[in-house]
Protein backbone atom coordinates (compact mmCIF):
# COMPACT_ATOMS: atom_id res chain seq x y z
CA UNK A 1 0.00 0.00 0.00
CA UNK A 2 0.80 3.43 -0.91
CA UNK A 3 1.91 6.00 2.36
CA UNK A 4 -1.27 7.87 2.93
CA UNK A 5 -0.38 11.73 1.89
CA UNK A 6 -2.43 12.48 5.35
CA UNK A 7 -2.44 10.37 8.17
CA UNK A 8 -3.97 12.47 11.14
CA UNK A 9 -4.43 10.31 14.46
CA UNK A 10 -5.66 11.21 17.87
CA UNK A 11 -6.14 14.59 16.94
CA UNK A 12 -7.69 17.67 19.18
CA UNK A 13 -8.05 21.10 17.05
CA UNK A 14 -8.47 24.39 19.31
CA UNK A 15 -8.94 27.58 17.81
CA UNK A 16 -7.75 29.64 20.80
CA UNK A 17 -8.44 27.89 23.96
CA UNK A 18 -11.61 26.63 22.27
CA UNK A 19 -11.70 22.64 21.93
CA UNK A 20 -12.87 22.48 18.07
CA UNK A 21 -12.38 18.67 17.10
CA UNK A 22 -11.14 15.66 19.36
CA UNK A 23 -10.34 12.16 18.73
CA UNK A 24 -9.23 13.42 14.62
CA UNK A 25 -8.25 10.53 12.56
CA UNK A 26 -8.25 11.03 9.30
CA UNK A 27 -6.11 8.85 6.38
CA UNK A 28 -5.67 10.27 2.90
CA UNK A 29 -4.34 7.86 0.17
CA UNK A 30 -2.63 8.83 -2.91
CA UNK A 31 -5.60 9.57 -6.06
CA UNK A 32 -8.41 9.78 -3.21
CA UNK A 33 -11.17 12.46 -3.73
CA UNK A 34 -12.53 13.29 -0.44
CA UNK A 35 -15.30 15.45 1.04
CA UNK A 36 -15.55 17.41 4.28
CA UNK A 37 -18.55 18.08 5.49
CA UNK A 38 -20.51 19.83 7.74
CA UNK A 39 -22.40 22.79 9.25
CA UNK A 40 -21.33 25.73 9.65
CA UNK A 41 -19.01 26.88 12.75
CA UNK A 42 -18.34 22.54 12.94
CA UNK A 43 -14.82 22.88 12.23
CA UNK A 44 -14.10 22.15 8.57
CA UNK A 45 -12.13 25.46 8.01
CA UNK A 46 -10.26 24.63 11.11
CA UNK A 47 -9.08 21.12 10.16
CA UNK A 48 -8.19 22.46 6.50
CA UNK A 49 -6.02 25.27 8.73
CA UNK A 50 -4.64 22.47 10.76
CA UNK A 51 -3.86 20.76 7.41
CA UNK A 52 -1.68 23.86 5.80
CA UNK A 53 -0.19 25.35 9.19
CA UNK A 54 -1.86 27.92 9.70
CA UNK A 55 -3.43 26.55 13.18
CA UNK A 56 -0.99 24.50 15.10
CA UNK A 57 -1.37 20.62 15.76
CA UNK A 58 -1.64 20.80 19.59
CA UNK A 59 -2.48 17.01 20.64
CA UNK A 60 -2.06 13.98 18.37
CA UNK A 61 -0.04 13.17 15.76
CA UNK A 62 -0.32 14.31 12.10
CA UNK A 63 1.94 13.68 9.03
CA UNK A 64 1.11 15.03 5.56
CA UNK A 65 2.86 15.15 2.12
CA UNK A 66 6.00 13.97 4.07
CA UNK A 67 5.56 16.94 7.10
CA UNK A 68 5.31 16.08 10.39
CA UNK A 69 2.68 19.02 11.75
CA UNK A 70 3.55 18.57 14.94
CA UNK A 71 5.80 20.92 16.36
CA UNK A 72 6.00 22.41 12.37
CA UNK A 73 8.16 24.90 12.66
CA UNK A 74 7.20 28.83 10.77
CA UNK A 75 10.18 28.07 8.29
CA UNK A 76 9.11 24.97 6.80
CA UNK A 77 5.59 26.39 6.29
CA UNK A 78 6.20 27.31 2.88
CA UNK A 79 7.95 24.56 2.19
CA UNK A 80 5.29 22.69 3.26
CA UNK A 81 2.82 24.76 0.97
CA UNK A 82 5.05 24.17 -1.42
CA UNK A 83 3.82 20.31 -1.87
CA UNK A 84 -0.16 21.60 -1.06
CA UNK A 85 -2.16 23.33 -3.74
CA UNK A 86 -4.31 24.93 -1.35
CA UNK A 87 -7.89 26.24 -3.20
CA UNK A 88 -10.01 28.83 -1.20
CA UNK A 89 -14.05 29.99 -1.77
CA UNK A 90 -12.87 33.12 -2.64
CA UNK A 91 -10.21 32.71 -5.37
CA UNK A 92 -7.62 35.21 -4.00
CA UNK A 93 -6.02 36.46 -7.32
CA UNK A 94 -4.30 39.13 -7.57
CA UNK A 95 -6.48 41.88 -9.62
CA UNK A 96 -3.20 43.78 -10.50
CA UNK A 97 -1.72 41.16 -13.05
CA UNK A 98 -3.33 39.59 -15.71
CA UNK A 99 -3.70 35.44 -15.23
CA UNK A 100 -0.54 34.51 -16.62
CA UNK A 101 1.40 37.14 -14.39
CA UNK A 102 -0.42 35.45 -11.25
CA UNK A 103 0.83 31.95 -11.61
CA UNK A 104 4.33 33.64 -12.70
CA UNK A 105 4.53 35.65 -9.16
CA UNK A 106 3.72 32.32 -7.86
CA UNK A 107 6.50 30.08 -9.96
CA UNK A 108 8.71 32.78 -9.04
CA UNK A 109 8.10 33.15 -5.13
CA UNK A 110 9.03 29.21 -5.13
CA UNK A 111 11.88 29.12 -6.45
CA UNK A 112 11.37 28.77 -10.09
CA UNK A 113 14.20 30.26 -12.61
CA UNK A 114 13.93 29.71 -15.91
CA UNK A 115 11.46 31.90 -18.33
CA UNK A 116 10.67 28.93 -20.83
CA UNK A 117 10.03 26.09 -18.52
CA UNK A 118 7.77 28.64 -16.12
CA UNK A 119 5.91 29.65 -19.31
CA UNK A 120 5.37 26.21 -20.47
CA UNK A 121 4.15 24.76 -16.95
CA UNK A 122 1.62 27.87 -17.05
CA UNK A 123 0.24 26.53 -20.39
CA UNK A 124 0.33 23.19 -18.86
CA UNK A 125 -1.87 23.92 -15.66
CA UNK A 126 -3.72 26.37 -17.54
CA UNK A 127 -4.80 23.95 -20.34
CA UNK A 128 -5.71 21.49 -17.52
CA UNK A 129 -8.50 23.93 -16.38
CA UNK A 130 -9.47 25.11 -19.67
CA UNK A 131 -8.18 28.42 -19.48
CA UNK A 132 -5.10 28.47 -21.96
CA UNK A 133 -6.53 31.29 -24.22
CA UNK A 134 -7.36 33.47 -21.02
CA UNK A 135 -4.33 33.85 -19.78
CA UNK A 136 -3.64 37.69 -21.08
CA UNK A 137 -7.01 38.32 -19.36
CA UNK A 138 -7.44 40.19 -15.58
CA UNK A 139 -8.88 38.40 -12.87
CA UNK A 140 -11.76 41.18 -13.12
CA UNK A 141 -12.40 40.79 -16.45
CA UNK A 142 -13.43 37.00 -15.51
CA UNK A 143 -16.32 34.78 -14.31
CA UNK A 144 -16.42 33.52 -10.98
CA UNK A 145 -15.93 30.16 -12.15
CA UNK A 146 -13.25 31.11 -14.46
CA UNK A 147 -11.52 32.55 -11.60
CA UNK A 148 -11.95 29.53 -9.61
CA UNK A 149 -10.31 27.34 -12.52
CA UNK A 150 -7.93 29.69 -12.36
CA UNK A 151 -7.14 29.52 -8.94
CA UNK A 152 -7.06 25.59 -9.39
CA UNK A 153 -4.65 26.51 -12.14
CA UNK A 154 -2.31 28.14 -9.39
CA UNK A 155 -2.98 25.27 -7.04
CA UNK A 156 -1.62 22.77 -9.44
CA UNK A 157 1.73 24.89 -10.15
CA UNK A 158 4.15 22.92 -8.38
CA UNK A 159 2.80 19.31 -8.70
CA UNK A 160 0.78 19.08 -5.46
CA UNK A 161 0.52 15.82 -3.38
CA UNK A 162 -2.32 16.93 -1.91
CA UNK A 163 -4.94 19.32 -3.07
CA UNK A 164 -6.74 21.50 0.08
CA UNK A 165 -10.01 22.82 -1.67
CA UNK A 166 -12.41 24.75 1.23
CA UNK A 167 -15.53 25.61 -0.16
CA UNK A 168 -14.09 25.85 -4.15
CA UNK A 169 -17.79 26.63 -5.43
CA UNK A 170 -19.03 28.55 -2.33
CA UNK A 171 -19.49 31.86 -3.97
CA UNK A 172 -20.54 29.88 -7.32
CA UNK A 173 -24.39 29.24 -8.85
CA UNK A 174 -25.21 25.94 -9.13
CA UNK A 175 -24.30 25.72 -13.26
CA UNK A 176 -20.73 26.70 -12.49
CA UNK A 177 -20.17 24.70 -9.59
CA UNK A 178 -20.93 21.70 -11.58
CA UNK A 179 -18.34 22.79 -14.14
CA UNK A 180 -15.69 23.66 -11.40
CA UNK A 181 -16.31 20.30 -10.14
CA UNK A 182 -16.07 18.59 -13.47
CA UNK A 183 -12.23 20.53 -13.41
CA UNK A 184 -11.43 18.84 -10.10
CA UNK A 185 -12.91 15.63 -11.36
CA UNK A 186 -10.92 15.46 -14.01
CA UNK A 187 -7.69 16.54 -12.34
CA UNK A 188 -8.48 13.93 -9.90
CA UNK A 189 -8.63 11.05 -12.69
CA UNK A 190 -5.12 12.09 -13.41
CA UNK A 191 -3.82 11.26 -10.49
CA UNK A 192 -4.47 14.27 -7.89
CA UNK A 193 -5.08 13.67 -4.91
CA UNK A 194 -7.89 16.02 -3.43
CA UNK A 195 -9.74 16.97 -0.03
CA UNK A 196 -12.51 19.13 -0.40
CA UNK A 197 -14.94 21.20 2.23
CA UNK A 198 -18.54 21.43 1.03
CA UNK A 199 -21.88 22.89 2.38
CA UNK A 200 -22.82 21.80 -1.24
CA UNK A 201 -24.41 18.65 -1.23
CA UNK A 202 -25.87 18.38 -4.82
CA UNK A 203 -22.74 18.02 -5.83
CA UNK A 204 -22.24 14.99 -3.40
CA UNK A 205 -24.86 13.48 -4.99
CA UNK A 206 -23.87 13.79 -8.56
CA UNK A 207 -20.17 13.23 -7.46
CA UNK A 208 -20.37 10.40 -5.00
CA UNK A 209 -16.81 9.83 -3.19
CA UNK A 210 -15.57 9.43 0.33
CA UNK A 211 -17.26 11.82 3.02
CA UNK A 212 -15.92 12.65 6.43
CA UNK A 213 -18.44 14.52 8.28
CA UNK A 214 -17.54 16.91 11.38
CA UNK A 215 -20.36 16.64 13.94
CA UNK A 216 -20.37 17.50 17.54
CA UNK A 217 -16.40 18.16 17.96
CA UNK A 218 -15.77 14.57 15.86
CA UNK A 219 -15.00 13.89 12.36
CA UNK A 220 -16.62 10.43 10.77
CA UNK A 221 -16.87 8.82 7.81
CA UNK A 222 -20.12 8.73 6.92
CA UNK A 223 -21.95 6.73 3.83
CA UNK A 224 -23.52 8.06 1.22
CA UNK A 225 -27.50 6.73 0.85
CA UNK A 226 -28.01 5.79 -3.13
CA UNK A 227 -31.71 6.75 -3.79
N1 LIG B 1 -9.84 32.77 14.52
C1 LIG B 1 -10.71 32.19 15.36
N2 LIG B 1 -10.66 32.45 16.69
C2 LIG B 1 -11.51 31.85 17.54
N3 LIG B 1 -12.49 31.01 17.17
C3 LIG B 1 -12.61 30.73 15.86
C4 LIG B 1 -11.72 31.30 14.89
N4 LIG B 1 -12.07 30.83 13.66
C5 LIG B 1 -13.12 30.00 13.87
N5 LIG B 1 -13.44 29.92 15.18
C6 LIG B 1 -14.52 29.10 15.77
O1 LIG B 1 -14.24 27.75 15.50
C7 LIG B 1 -15.43 27.03 15.22
C8 LIG B 1 -15.26 26.28 13.90
O2 LIG B 1 -15.14 27.21 12.83
P1 LIG B 1 -14.76 26.79 11.36
O3 LIG B 1 -14.56 28.04 10.59
O4 LIG B 1 -13.66 25.81 11.42
O5 LIG B 1 -16.09 26.07 10.92
P2 LIG B 1 -16.58 25.64 9.46
O6 LIG B 1 -17.18 24.29 9.61
O7 LIG B 1 -15.46 25.79 8.50
O8 LIG B 1 -17.68 26.71 9.18
P3 LIG B 1 -18.12 27.36 7.78
O9 LIG B 1 -18.82 26.28 7.04
O10 LIG B 1 -19.03 28.46 8.20
O11 LIG B 1 -16.87 27.85 7.09
C9 LIG B 1 -16.55 28.05 15.22
O12 LIG B 1 -17.21 27.96 16.46
C10 LIG B 1 -15.86 29.36 15.10
O13 LIG B 1 -16.57 30.37 15.76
Amino acid sequence: MATPVLKIQKASIFQRENLILSEVNVTINPGDFVYLIGKTGSGKSSFMKTLYGDLPLQEGTGEIVGFNLKGLKEKQIPFLRRKLGVVFQDFKLLNDRTVRANLLFVLKATGWKDKSAMESKIDDVLDKVGMKSKGFKYPYQLSGGEQQRVAIARALLNDPELILADEPTGNLDPQTSVEVMQVLQEINKNGNTILMATHDYALLLKYPSKTLKCDSNKIFEVVQKTV
